[in-house]
Formats: structure tokens, sequence, C-alpha cells
């Protein structure tokens, strides 16, 4: 097939939404590169950054077949695309030569080169990690003893494995669902190396701690607060461990329209540990500025839940590495060094094929937040497993925390739950504390409202207040267009809160819009994602006007014309741009939150988004209640449908496939 014949097929592809006009787009830019390029890799490309869009960070050409299946790409491309290319200037080997290829041919995934680069960088900067020398840490045995309780024989305690093994290794990976302990670990081992190092060395070990977004950034400002109030360790120890959670972004140095960082391998960051929250919503390329920007002999600890959904960009870089946390996969060396370090017997995990990765994993498996009755946490196991018919029997039976509505987002009393968490579809418990909806927060804006009068940091604390009401309750969709997307339900909500008489308007800025950032925002120190609520504030002649009001992240920028004591940021609407009202957010947008009410509302017609990942992070978003409004072929396909990302770095850093 001649050049322009294939350019034209991929024309036709843009033209029935197969592929992106971008992806045509980079065919042709490769075309005019070079004319004697194989129309092979013409399609190939296209498919290749066709999946990026998708979060693939490659082509993985040995599943092209089921790739086709997935996508419905016509027969012609899958047969274009099958064999292998030949050289060309345009394609490069697993060497990355030719240097300027923008395609790379590695085994059998063909990426475009600045993936590639991202997967081989991030695999090094952890092999380089796992093999540094380990150490045995003086006193360790003794530091674990005093944190931990101890456990009967044959018990594991998991957070203890946890600890041991962060503690041992320059790399670690702690995984668990929601309340299982993760934060909690995390301070008891910074407690822990913070210990063992004052006792060598006088000055303390550098440790910062951070989240991918402003959100898991605060949530876990708040919980590490607590959590290193109640740590058993001398002053000093207590003293030496941050409480102040960064975000990425502001950690390496972002730069306003640009994806270099101030933070790299020539200027690294000056630290000794790393600790990174919500690790499941690091890209690949993120994940590679950290690596490259960490100093060689820094520790790095993720913290996260391998079960969640991937980042929205490309890769699934924990998901990757907790591959195998379920089964541990750990070495009898492993095992043996526990077993006289921490006391625990990992016998059952100790698997022929462990890999040195494998060695520096480790899933945390009991929840605290949700107890054996809880109807929540049974739901999110019986998602997380696919046991379908365990879903149904926990969703019909009545419970304090789940209320299903079968009947989809169409004819359901949605506006009911959003304006007043409809308490009535929950048992009742003892406690006899209530689900709420949007009401909660809009009588509480009105009923807290400062005096006209009243000073700056009383309109913050009321702001502040208002915010937190706002974080009672979310309603989560997996899509965003139609019937029970997020685009039409926030019209209807808007509608109804202003039938109520909750809000004056339902258009335009008005006093109660919730709002989201849909860009990064240097200038005023707003990320995509960032969520606030339109409140009249007094302007600085005294006068009230609205603006949007930001709940303010320790770690995140500050700006001249704000208080060191503000807790929130007040931007005019003018100056925002493009956001979004948030009554309604998408589950991917919700990652890194956490409601104690939270409406999760399916689609009634198949979709690819919805997936079983998808599924048990908005079920585990809720705290406390769960609404889940969706219709049993609807929870059928979730719990059928697995995200997948093909990727090479499980390879690279020699797992198992
Ligand atoms: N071993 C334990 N025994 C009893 N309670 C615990 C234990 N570990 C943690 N908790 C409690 O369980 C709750 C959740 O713990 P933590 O915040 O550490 O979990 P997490 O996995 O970080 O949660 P999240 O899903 O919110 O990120 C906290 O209230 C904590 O005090």
């Amino acid at each position: 097939m001649s050049l322009e014949a294939t350019l034209a097929l991929l024309d036709d592809g843009v033209e029935q939404h197969r592929l992106r006009p971008l992806d045509a787009a980079f065919a042709r830019f490769l075309a005019e590169r070079d004319a004697q390029v194989e129309p092979r890799l013409l399609v190939m490309a296209a498919l290749a950054s066709r999946l990026l869009g998708d979060g693939h960070p490659c082509l993985d050409l040995q599943a092209l077949d089921v790739l086709g299946a997935e996508y419905d790409w016509p027969t012609a491309w899958i047969e274009l695309a099958r064999g292998t290319p030949t050289p060309s200037p345009l394609l490069a080997g697993p060497d990355g030569l030719p240097a300027p290829a923008p395609l790379v041919l590695d085994r059998h995934r063909l990426y475009l080169r600045r993936y590639w680069r991202y997967e081989c960088n991030v695999a090094r900067g952890i092999l380089t990690r796992l093999h540094t020398d380990e150490t045995p840490v003086e006193g360790l045995r003794g530091e674990l003893q005093r944190l931990f309780a101890a456990t009967p024989d044959d018990a594991v305690d998991w957070p203890r494995v946890a600890c041991a093994l962060a503690a041992r290794g320059a790399f670690s990976v702690i995984t668990g669902g929601p309340g299982t302990g993760k934060t909690t670990t995390v301070v008891r081992l910074l407690g822990l190396l913070q210990t063992l190092h004052l006792r060598e060395q006088s000055k303390p070990l550098r440790i910062r701690l951070a989240a991918p977004t402003g959100k898991a950034a605060a949530r876990l400002n708040t919980s590490i607060a607590r959590q290193i109030a109640q740590l058993d360790v001398d002053e000093s120890v207590r003293a030496a461990i941050p409480m102040e959670v960064e975000t990425l972004h502001r950690l390496l140095g972002a730069r306003p329209d640009s994806r270099h960082y101030a933070y790299n391998q020539r200027h690294p960051l000056h630290l000794d540990v790393l600790v990174v929250d919500e690790a499941s919503m690091i890209d690949l390329e993120m994940m590679a500025a950290v690596l490259d920007a960490l100093p060689p002999r820094a520790r790095l600890i993720l913290l996260g839940d391998k079960d969640q959904l991937s980042s929205v960009e490309a890769g699934a870089v924990l998901g990757d590495l907790g591959r195998r946390a379920e089964q541990a996969h750990y070495g009898a060396s492993t095992a043996a060094w526990l077993r006289d370090t921490s006391g625990d017997d990992v016998s059952a995990f100790v698997r022929d094929d462990a890999t040195p990765l494998d060695q520096h994993v480790a899933m945390l498996r009991d929840s605290h937040r949700f107890d054996a009755a809880s109807g929540i946490g049974r739901l999110a196991a019986a998602v997380n497993a696919g046991d379908a018919r365990g879903v149904h029997a926990l969703l019909a039976s009545r419970s304090t925390d789940i209320a299903w509505l079968p009947d989809g987002a169409a004819d359901t009393p949605l506006a009911v739950i959003a304006t007043e968490g409809d308490a009535d579809r929950f048992a009742s418990a003892p406690s006899g504390d209530a689900p709420r909806g949007f009401r909660f927060y809009l009588d509480r804006l009105q009923q807290l409202r400062p005096l006209a009068q009243a000073d700056h940091a009383i309109y913050q604390h009321w702001a502040h207040q208002v915010l937190d009401a706002f974080n009672h309750f979310q309603l989560l969709c997996a899509v965003r267009q139609g019937p029970a997307g997020t685009e039409q339900l926030n019209r209807e909500i808007a509608a109804k809160l202003y039938a109520s008489g909750l809000i004056e308007t339902d258009r335009g800025w008005y006093e109660g819009r919730p709002v989201m950032m849909t860009h990064n925002d240097y200038s005023l120190g707003l990320m995509n994602g960032d969520v606030g609520i339109t409140l009249r504030m007094p302007a600085t002649d005294g006068t009230l006007r609205l603006y949007a009001a930001f709940p303010l992240t320790r770690g995140a920028s500050s700006r001249a014309d704000e208080a060191s004591e503000d807790v929130v940021r007040c931007v005019l609407p003018s100056r925002l741009g493009e956001v979004e009202t948030v009554y309604a957010m998408t589950v991917h947008k919700s990652q890194g939150s956490e409601f104690e009410h939270t409406a999760l509302v399916l689609p009634e017609e198949a979709s690819p988004i919805l997936t079983r990942e998808l599924l048990y992070t908005g079920i585990t978003r809720a705290r406390r209640w769960l609404s889940l409004i969706g219709t049993p072929a609807s929870l059928e396909q979730a719990l059928a449908q697995r995200t997948r990302r093909y990727s090479g770095l499980a390879e690279r850093l020699d797992l198992p496939p």
C-alpha cells in the first residue's frame, strides 16, 4: 500500500472516531520526515499515539488482536501493523539509537520516544535502589519491638513487616486498601528511621512528604499530624518528623508552561527520605521526574492502593509495582531476615520465583476504618475480587452504610439524595447520625455567615467551615456525558437546589457554587482538580464580592497578599479562567479525596470506562455512607471489565509476565 493510501486510511479512522486527529497527524508528520517509511510503521505509530491517549505508554505488538477487538480497529489496520518493522531512521532499537528517532521498538513494544525514556528511567531509578546495599540496620529489631505490640508466634503483623522491609531497603512500596494503616505505618517508620539515625548522627534525616494533588496532600497533612502526636518516640525524634505535605509539583519545582522541573539529576533535592502518598495517581512521566530529582542514596517510599484506578496520564506505575503484592512472593532469605528482625513468620508467602522488587513490597490487609460488619468495606472487597454474587448479596441486604438504587439514574430520586442525603434509605445506625446531601453545606453557609463588618480571620474561618461541610457529601459519576454523566447531573442538581431556594440562581457565578479547576494555574497556586466554593467575602475596600474560596494546603505556594494564618485562598471569578461546577465529579477526579457520604452513579449504557477499578475507587471514596445508583447490568459490566495498561515497566523490573 502506498504512503498516501495509508494516510487516507488513517484519516478515515479519524472520521470514524477510531483515531484522534492528533494520531493521524503524527503519522503524516512521520511520512514527511521519511518518504521511504513503511506503511506498517505509520499505522503502528498512529495506533501507539491513539493508545497513549488512553494511558498506555506503548503499543504492545503481541497484543494487536486483543487491542483490535477492544478498540474495534479495522482488520486492514491490524494486518498492516502485523510483523516487525524494517529499520528506518524514524525507528530506534532498544538502545535508543539512532538517537533522534521519534519511535522506539523495544522487544515487542513500540513507544513514542519520550515515553520509552520515562519507562527506562523509572526502571533504572528503581533497580538502582533495589540493589543498594541493604546494610543490617543496627537496633532495628529493638525499635520494631517497641513500636509494635507483640503478636502470637504464627501471626503476621503486616504493618510491622512493611516497616521492617522499608527500613532495610532504599526503595519500598506499601500498598493497602482504605484505612489499612498506610499512614500510621509510615509515621512509625519515620519515627524508627529517625530514632536510629539520631543515635548515630547529630543531624536528623532530611525527610519530605508529598502527594500528587493538593487534595491528597491536604488529607495526608491532617492524618500525619494526628499520627505524629500519638507516636511513642522521644520529643527530639518527633520534632524531626515533618508534618507538612507538599504536592509533587511543588516539591520538584514545577515551572509554568514547561515539562522541566527546578530539581533534577543535576540539581537534586536536598533530602534523605521521600514519602509519596496516593502513589496510584502518579503517572510515568511524574515518576520519572521524581526519580530523576532524588539523590542517589535517598530512600523512596511509595504509599497507595494498587487496586485503584491508574493515573489519567500514561502509565500505571503503582499497579505495575504492586502486581504481585497479594501473594507477596518473598524469597527464603527475606523470610528468614523478617523472622529474625521483626519476628513475623511470612513462610506462607515465600515463592520460588521471588524477584528483587517483590522483597520491597508489602501489602497491608486489615482495614481499621471498615470493621468486619461494614457494608462498604465488604462491598469494596467483593468488587475487588470480582465476586458478583457477593456484591449482589451485600447490596440486597438492608444496611446501615449502603443504600442501593437499582433502577439506574434515569428514574431515581437522585435530586433527593443530592439535596437531603436520603437517610431513610439506610437502616438507621444506633448513633442516630445520618448521611446528608448538599443542603448541609448550603445551610451552614447561611447559618454561620459572619456579620458584614467581621474581620478577615472570621471570614477565613467561615469559608473553611463551609468547605469542610461541602466535603461531607459528593456525587460521583463514571462518565461525563449522558443522563448519568457529570455535565447533565450538575445542571439538574443546580436547578433542584435553586428550586428549593438553597441557591440564588443556577447560572453563572452565584454564592454556594462549587467549582473545580480544570487546569493548573501556577500564578494562582491552584492545580487541576482543586475544588473551591463561591462565597461573598470582603474585598480590600470592604465591600462584599463573590470570590471562589479554595482550601490552602500547607506546602502549596503562598502569595504575597495572603496572611500566614490564612486557611483559604480567595480568587475573583474573573481571574479563574476555566472551571467546572462540581456537585457531581468523575470518579477519576475524586481520587485522593474521601467523603463521609458518597453517591456513586453508574451509566446504564455500556461504556469502556465502567470498570472494576472505577467501581472500587468510587466505593472507597465513601467513609461512612454509600448511595450506589446503578442497574444490576451496569454493575455486572463494571465487575467484568478490568482496566489494563500495556507497559514494559514490570518486565524491565524483572517481574515474570
Ligand atoms: N494497627 C492499628 N490498630 C488500630 N487502629 C489502627 C491501626 N492502624 C491504623 N489504625 C487506625 O485506622 C485508621 C486508618 O489508618 P491510616 O490513616 O493509617 O490508614 P490509611 O491506609 O493511610 O488510610 P487511607 O485510606 O485514608 O489513606 C486511623 O484512624 C488509624 O488510627
